[in-house]
């Protein structure tokens, strides 16, 4: 087996250690994973070891044809008649030279042979189907109303697995707050991707101010539509530069921005000095009340906590007011009390919008317009949070299983 196919192994355990090394710690595993990253570089290094032996062999038998083949050329240069100095000389160092030659040829077919590795791999990701790229472009308005309608939505994550969404149909009112609830795996987070296209419908459809996205260029669909992930999306630079790539707004904008979210202290009268910031670009996490615009974001933001990751995230969601806003567990690592003020915010700032929550948290989808409740990819419960519990159906089993003691306060 070529070297490089082992070693991509080593570098993907060690990723993935970096990453989880806290988890890995905390969980006391760290010898399990340390056996395992040891047996992954043995497996390369036995790769090398006779990579190398193979090289050394190659190179001694080389060798010695090469002094067989020169102690032929020199008998021949000595002994047969007529072979003058000058010719005995050209002979015998070109036959020193031809079996270096011949030794190089080889080693350097075999590495050729091991590159090809790179380019097999570019030929497969070449060969992964790329989205369509037409489509139907939108009016510039659209959606002028952040109406959504979807119909009988059958999804699923491979042609050969069973769908995640099985006849999914609801509808939301322009700038109507709905909540999309449900168990873990219920198929929240597919139905976002459903919205985006990510997930393309199998039956079914699904209508955004009144255009059927299955007819819609996938670009123009996923700009006018915003998200915001569980798993915020930060890029190494500044603040500022995560907040508007694009350069769209001025400062008082973006302050604007992040004090809705609740991290104005984010912005301090030190701003604009990038020296401030680069002091904990090295990825220490940084009190709260001491970064500026120009703070450094490492990449992913890894110097800012999940919690800060989600909320500048949301600023830039609300910076570019968008007709539809749908929030992927957003909040979900933001404290109870932050998340309490910047659910009003995105409430008071949003009015327009069309608002979709998908939450863990029931506190953050109680005083929404419409809770849908989502179960093994069917809709099971849609209403009002207070009808539902009163219906006594699985909403108010979950509010019951919660533990959250606000929310009985709000429904009753
Ligand atoms: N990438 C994937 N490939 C195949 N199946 C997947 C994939 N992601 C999710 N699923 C399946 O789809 C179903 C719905 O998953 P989904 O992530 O939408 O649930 P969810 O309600 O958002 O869960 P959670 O609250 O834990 O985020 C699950 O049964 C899951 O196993």
């Amino acid at each position: 087996m070529p070297e490089s196919i082992k070693r991509s192994p080593v570098f993907e355990q060690l990723e993935s250690l970096l990453s989880g090394l806290p988890t890995i710690r905390a969980c006391n595993k760290s010898h399990a994973f340390i056996n395992r990253m040891y047996s992954k570089i043995d497996d390369h290094a036995r790769c090398v070891w006779h990579l190398w032996l193979f090289n050394r062999w190659l190179g001694i038998r080389f060798a010695l044809l090469g002094a067989v083949f020169t102690l032929i050329v020199a008998s021949f240069a000595v002994y047969s008649p007529g072979v003058s100095a000058s010719l005995a000389g050209l002979a015998l160092s070109f036959s020193l030279e031809f079996t270096q030659s011949v030794f190089w040829v080889l080693r350097r077919y075999a590495d050729v042979e091991m590159d090809m590795n790179s380019l097999e791999r570019i030929s497969e990701f070449c060969a992964i189907p790329t989205e369509p790229s037409d489509g139907k472009v939108p009016p510039a308005h659209w959606p002028s109303s952040g109406q959504i309608e979807i119909r009988d939505l059958m999804v699923g994550y491979s042609a050969d697995s069973p769908p995640v969404l099985r006849g999914v149909s609801f509808a939301c009112d322009s700038g109507s707050r709905v909540g999309i609830v449900g168990r873990t795996g219920a198929g929240k987070s597919s139905l976002t991707l459903a919205l985006f296209r990510f997930l393309e419908a199998r039956s079914g459809s699904i209508f955004i101010g009144g255009l059927d996205i299955s007819t819609l260029a996938l670009r123009e669909l996923r700009e006018r539509i915003a998200i915001i992930p569980q798993h915020p999306v930060l890029w190494l630079g500044t603040i500022r530069s995560n907040l508007d790539p694009f350069g769209a707004y001025d400062d008082t904008q973006l302050k604007d921005a992040l004090e809705r979210v609740h991290l104005s202290e984010l912005v301090t009268p030190m701003d604009a000095s990038s020296e401030d910031g680069e002091a904990y670009a090295s990825g220490s996490p940084i009190p709260s009340h001491s970064c500026t615009l120009s703070m450094q974001v490492s990449e992913s933001g890894l110097n800012l906590s999940l919690g800060q990751r989600q909320l500048v995230c949301l600023a830039r969601a609300l910076l570019s007011q968008p007709k539809i806003l749908i929030m992927d567990e957003a909040t979900s690592a933001v404290d109870m009390d932050t998340d309490a003020i910047v659910q009003r915010s995105i409430r008071s700032e949003l009015k327009n919008c069309t608002l979709i929550v998908i939450a863990h948290k029931l506190s953050t989808v109680i005083d929404l317009d419409k809770i849908v409740v989502l179960e093994a990819g069917q809709v099971v419960e849609m209403g009002a949070p207070k009808e539902l519990w009163e219906k006594g159906g699985m909403f108010s089993e979950m509010v019951k299983q919660s533990g959250e003691r606000n929310l009985l306060e709000k429904l009753t």
